[in-house]
C-alpha cells in the first residue's frame, strides 16, 4: 500500500483549545513543525486563516453508517466521508450492517481502500462479530484484523448480540486478538414490535414502547461477561439513566467498560414525538428529559467516555411512511460538534480541552488509533478542526453533503461553525466545501 497522503500547511491567527492569544502552526508534510507567532509558510504550503478560531484534534466518530456497499442511494463512502470532513471529523469507523455485511476481509479492505482513495477522511472499516449479523456463529475476526484494513473494532451494531454464550465467546476471541467488541445494547425480546421509548409520551400516542430495562439488561450483563473475560466492551448509543448508573457501578469494580451517547441523545426527548412525524424515530429511541440530564452529567464526569454520531442516513421512502414502518436512525455527522456545544459547553459542563477529549481524544484511545487524538505539540500529526464558536448556522437538509435528508434538526439553529478541517496537513474542508 502506498504511504498516505499528507501535506504542508500554515495556520494562522488560532486558538488551541480556545485558551490565550492566538498564535500559528505550521505544518509540514503532514506533522506539526512549528507553533508561535508570526511564522512563515514553509515552500508549497497551504495557508488558512484562522481568523481567531479554536483549534481541536480532528474530531474521531467510532459509530457512523456509510451504507456502503449496497445501499449507495442512501450514503456512500464518499458523501459520509464529505459530510465527516465538513463536520470536523478525521476519523470514522464505519459499521459492518452493510449489504453485504462487512463479516469477512474482502468487505472491510475494500471499504478501507475506498476511504483512502477519497482521502477526505480515515475511515475504519467495523467488522461484524457473527456471520451476516445473524447472532448464530462468531465471523471470521482474525482474518478482519489481519487484512489490509486491520479491523480494530467489531460490532453488529443494529441488532445485539443477545445470546450470552456467543457474547461471551466473542469477547474472548476479541481479547485474544486485542481488538474491541461494541454492544448494541437491546434485549430483542423486550423490544419486540417496540418504536419509540416506554413511558406516558408513547402511551399517549398509541405507540408500542422500548423499556429502558431492554438496554440497561445488556450493559449490565455484558459488563459482568467482560469482568470475568478480563477484556473491554464498549456500550454504543448510551441512552438511559440508569446505564449511567450501571456504568457507574462497572467501573467502581474496576471492570473495563467504556460508553459513547450521541448527540441526539443529549439534546432531544421523547416529547418530540406527537407530530409523529419518523424523522425523530431512532435507535434506541428518544429518551425524557431526566435521560437527557443525565447522559450530559455522565459525559462531563468521564463516566460516560465519548461523544458518536451514529449517523445514520435512511432514503426518503424508508422515512416518508406512518412512524411505526419506518427505518430508525438519523444523520448525524454534520450536526454534532455543534450540538455537544449546544448542550455541554454553553451549559458549562464542558470546556473546550473537555470537547477534545470527548470527541478526539478518548475515542482515539478507545480503539489504540496513535495517530489521531494527539496534542496539538510539535512533532504530532496534523489532524486539526478549526471552530468558529460565534457564527451560528440555520440546518438546511438539502446543503447537508449527506446523500439523504433526514436530519431532526432542520431550520434549527446550530450555535457553533466548523471552518476548516484538516488530516495530515492536506485541508479536507474549508469554509463549507470539501477540497477534493
Ligand atoms: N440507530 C439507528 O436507529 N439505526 C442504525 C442502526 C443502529 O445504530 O442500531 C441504522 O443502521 O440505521
Ligand atoms: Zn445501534
Ligand atoms: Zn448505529
Amino acid at each position: 500500500m502506498s504511504a498516505p497522503t499528507s501535506g504542508s500547511v500554515l495556520i494562522t491567527d488560532v486558538r488551541p483549545y480556545g485558551e490565550g492569544e492566538p498564535i500559528d502552526v505550521v505544518v509540514v508534510d503532514g506533522t506539526i513543525n512549528e507553533i508561535g507567532s508570526e511564522l512563515s509558510a514553509p515552500a508549497g504550503a497551504d495557508r488558512i486563516d484562522g481568523g481567531g478560531a479554536i483549534l481541536l484534534p480532528g474530531l474521531v466518530d467510532l459509530h457512523t453508517h456509510l451504507r456502503e456497499p449496497g445501499r449507495e442511494d442512501t450514503e456512500t463512502i464518499r458523501t459520509g466521508s464529505a459530510a465527516a470532513a465538513l463536520g470536523g471529523y478525521t476519523a470514522v469507523f464505519a459499521m459492518a450492517n452493510t449489504d453485504p455485511v462487512a463479516d469477512n476481509s474482502t468487505v472491510t479492505d475494500n471499504v478501507w481502500r475506498t476511504g483512502r482513495d477519497i482521502g477526505l477522511v480515515d475511515v475504519y472499516p467495523v467488522g461484524a462479530v457473527t456471520v451476516g449479523l445473524a447472532g448464530k456463529q462468531l465471523a471470521e475476526m482474525g482474518m478482519m484484523a489481519a487484512g489490509v484494513a486491520g479491523v480494530r473494532m467489531f460490532s453488529d451494531d443494529g441488532k445485539c448480540v443477545d445470546d450470552p454464550l456467543l457474547m461471551r465467546r466473542a469477547l474472548e476471541y476479541a481479547k485474544s486478538l486485542d481488538v474491541l467488541i461494541a454492544q448494541h445494547a437491546e434485549e430483542p425480546r423486550l423490544t419486540v414490535g417496540a418504536v419509540a421509548h416506554e413511558g406516558p409520551n408513547a402511551a399517549r400516542l398509541g405507540l408500542a414502547g422500548w423499556p429502558r430495562a431492554a438496554e440497561e439488561s445488556i450493559v449490565i450483563r455484558d459488563a459482568l461477561l467482560a469482568r470475568d473475560a478480563g477484556t473491554r466492551v464498549h456500550i454504543c448509543h448510551a441512552s438511559t439513566e440508569g446505564t449511567v448508573e450501571l456504568l457507574r457501578w462497572a467501573r467502581a469494580q474496576g471492570i473495563a467498560i467504556s460508553a459513547e451517547v450521541t448527540p441526539h441523545h443529549l439534546l432531544l426527548d421523547d416529547s418530540r414525538l406527537a407530530t409523529y412525524d419518523p424523522v425523530n424515530k431512532v435507535n434506541p429511541p428518544l429518551r425524557e428529559a431526566r435521560d437527557n440530564i443525565a447522559l450530559r452529567q455522565a459525559l462531563a464526569d468521564g463516566v460516560i467516555d465519548c461523544v458518536a454520531t451514529d449517523h445514520a442516513p435512511h432514503a426518503a421512502q424508508e422515512k416518508a411512511c406512518e412512524f411505526g414502518q419506518a427505518r430508525p436512525g438519523m444523520l448525524g455527522l454534520q450536526t454534532a460538534l455543534p450540538i455537544v456545544v449546544e448542550t455541554m459547553v454553553a451549559t458549562g459542563l464542558l470546556d473546550w480541552r473537555g470537547v477534545a477529549k470527548v470527541m478526539s481524544e478518548r475515542p482515539a484511545q478507545i480503539v489504540g488509533l496513535t495517530d489521531q487524538g494527539r496534542p496539538i505539540e510539535v512533532g504530532e500529526p496534523a489532524n486539526l478542526t478549526l471552530i468558529d464558536p460565534d457564527t451560528s448556522w440555520v440546518v438546511d437538509p438539502d446543503g447537508l453533503a449527506s446523500l439523504s435528508r433526514n436530519t431532526p434538526y432542520e431550520s434549527m439553529t446550530m450555535p457553533a461553525t466548523v471552518t476548516a478541517t484538516v488530516l495530515r496537513g492536506v485541508v479536507t474542508a474549508r469554509d463549507g466545501e470539501v477540497t477534493r
